[in-house]
Order: structure tokens, then C-alpha cells, then sequence
């Protein structure tokens, strides 16, 4: 984005950094959501599932297969729905679990506190989006079937 062409966000950008926040500018807000929705369909419900803070996920092999199933699964999905694949999407979400190592993801916060997840708007959204392809997103299907089904006890069934 030059300097100058967007002058109200350029102003929060800046009032946010100020605050003490890491913020920059982009032109790209599509493929970037699609990259965090990537992220979150991988991290947020296996960190649910398991309990575990995200720089666990990547410390045993078995956690790192069941990542690397769900990470092709959403990528293929998210290919076809126009996120450009890239060699490096797999370093990137590996390098985000070490940078996040010790924190507790949103949705194991949310488990956590017995408050309802977002599992609906991630890995419900990449299997909705699958079916809208013609595609089966097997993975993300089961995830948010469980993830859904750790809460709710206090619903009548
Ligand atoms: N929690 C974490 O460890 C991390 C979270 N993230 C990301 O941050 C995002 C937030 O996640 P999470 O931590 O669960 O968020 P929370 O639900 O804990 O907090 C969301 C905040 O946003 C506010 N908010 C929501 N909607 C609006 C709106 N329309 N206008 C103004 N304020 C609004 C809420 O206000 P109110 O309280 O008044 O409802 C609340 O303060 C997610 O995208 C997550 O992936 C990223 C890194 C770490
Ligand atoms: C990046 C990550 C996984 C950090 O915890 C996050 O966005 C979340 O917890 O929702």
C-alpha cells in the first residue's frame, strides 16, 4: 500500500502502534485471512482437543502427523479457494507454534472457561467450504464435531 492512499487506517496503524501493538498496512486481506484461517484450523482445535499450550503440538511426532493431515486437508480446500500454495505455509505454521510456545490458543482459553468456541466459524467453515467445492474435508468435519461436543452440558438433550 503507497503512503498516503489510505489515510484512516494508516491513523490506526499508527495509534496502535503507539499503544504498543505490532500493526501494519496490506493490501492482501483476503489471502491473509485465508493464512490465519489456515493457522487456526490446524492449532486452535488440536490445542482444544488435547490441552495442551501450542508449542506442543510440534514437540512429539504424533502430534506433529495429526497437525501435518489437518494442515494438507484445510491448505487443499483453501487452495481452491484461491489461497496461493506455497512451500513455506507448513515452516510458517510450525515457526508460529515456537513463537506462541507458551500460550494457551483461543480456543483452549475458551474450552477452558467453558465458554462456547469458534470451532464453528474455523474448521465448520473449511468443511462448509469444502462442500460448497465439491470437496470432502473429512478432518475438519470430525474436529468440529468433537470440539462441539466438549461443551454444552448445560443444554437439555
Ligand atoms: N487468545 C489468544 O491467545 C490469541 C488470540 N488471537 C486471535 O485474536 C482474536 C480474538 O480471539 P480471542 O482471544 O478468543 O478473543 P476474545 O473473545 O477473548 O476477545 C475478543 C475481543 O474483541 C472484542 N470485540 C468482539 N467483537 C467486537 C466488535 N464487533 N467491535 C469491537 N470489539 C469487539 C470483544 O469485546 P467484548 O469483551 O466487549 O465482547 C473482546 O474484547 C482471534 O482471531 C484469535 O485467533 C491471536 C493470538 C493469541
Ligand atoms: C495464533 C494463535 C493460534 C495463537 O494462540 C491464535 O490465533 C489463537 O489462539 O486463536
Amino acid at each position: 500500500m503507497a503512503p498516503g492512499e489510505a489515510p484512516e487506517a494508516e491513523r490506526l496503524a499508527s495509534m496502535l502502534k503507539q499503544a504498543g501493538f505490532s500493526a501494519s498496512l496490506s493490501n492482501d486481506m483476503a489471502e491473509r485471512m485465508l493464512r490465519k484461517l489456515l493457522s487456526n484450523a490446524v492449532i486452535n482445535p488440536l490445542t482444544a482437543l488435547l490441552r495442551v499450550p501450542n508449542g506442543a503440538l510440534v514437540r512429539t511426532p504424533e502430534r506433529r502427523a495429526l497437525m501435518r493431515t489437518l494442515f494438507d486437508e484445510t491448505l487443499s480446500v483453501l487452495e481452491a479457494g484461491g489461497l496461493p500454495g506455497d512451500d513455506r505455509l507448513w515452516i510458517d505454521l510450525l515457526d508460529l507454534c515456537e513463537r506462541t510456545a507458551a500460550n494457551r490458543s483461543s480456543m483452549l482459553q475458551d474450552v477452558l472457561a467453558g465458554r462456547p468456541t469458534e470451532i464453528e466459524a474455523i474448521n465448520g467453515a473449511v468443511a462448509r467450504m469444502a462442500a460448497r467445492l465439491g470437496a470432502a474435508a473429512p478432518y475438519n468435519e470430525s474436529l468440529a464435531s468433537l470440539v462441539a461436543a466438549l461443551g454444552g452440558d448445560d443444554r437439555e438433550g
